[in-house]
């Protein structure tokens, strides 16, 4: 029996569904002439930060980088094509998105550790939207109750990750180190936030 109405799935672009629409891999959503421009356009003009973080009671750099943007109130300070990307993407799933968190991957050595998405300041039964521009890389989504069940999907640049809110409860992501990549890869998370 499943519980929580949370089950596997044996489609690959959709391997776990729940009332929210589960995860859900969309290819080719944008063409590759719009995202190389727009992967150079954040490349050189996104406001990149790096974060440190405590591991092991020492203050590490987090390995990659990233900058965050509000939809409803910095108009001024998002290149427009960002703007125009996250409005079709919100058109398209119907989703209010009004946060804009941005990745920079400068390598296969920048990673993000498994993790769900913090929900305390998201809007409930609102979708978390993730864009892949650049290097195709591969996501890692795993089950937090044992047996701890794995997927693995490459995000090709031009995806879309669509990640239901009540999926953060369950499922951990990340996108592990991938030495052999040398190659840059942007994403680009669309989020709804309450404040
Ligand atoms: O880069 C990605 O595809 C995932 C990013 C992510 O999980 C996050 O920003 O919370
Ligand atoms: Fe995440």
């Amino acid at each position: 029996m499943h519980q929580n109405s949370l089950f596997d799935t044996t489609d690959p672009q959709h391997p776990i569904d729940d009332a929210e629409g589960g995860v859900r891999y969309l290819p080719g959503v944008f063409d590759r002439d719009w995202c190389e421009r727009l992967f150079e356009v954040l490349w050189h003009q996104a406001e990149w930060n790096s974060q440190q973080r405590m591991m092991y009671e020492r203050l590490v750099e987090v390995p990659r980088r990233m900058a965050s943007y509000r939809l409803d109130r910095e108009r001024g300070r998002l290149p427009p094509m960002l703007e125009e990307t996250a409005q079709r993407i919100g058109e398209r799933l119907a989703a209010p998105f009004n946060s804009v968190g941005l990745n920079l991957y400068r390598d296969g050595r920048d990673s993000v550790a498994p993790h769900n998405d913090k929900l305390h300041d998201l809007a409930p039964r609102q979708p978390i939207a993730v864009l892949s521009l650049g290097a195709t890389r591969r996501m890692t989504i795993r089950a937090k109750r044992a047996p701890h069940t794995q997927w693995h999907m490459e995000l090709e640049a031009g995806s879309l990750v669509v990640m239901s809110h009540a999926s953060q409860h369950h499922y951990d992501h990340g996108i592990p180190k991938s030495p052999g990549v040398v190659d840059p890869r942007i994403s680009i998370a669309l989020r709804v936030r309450h404040s």
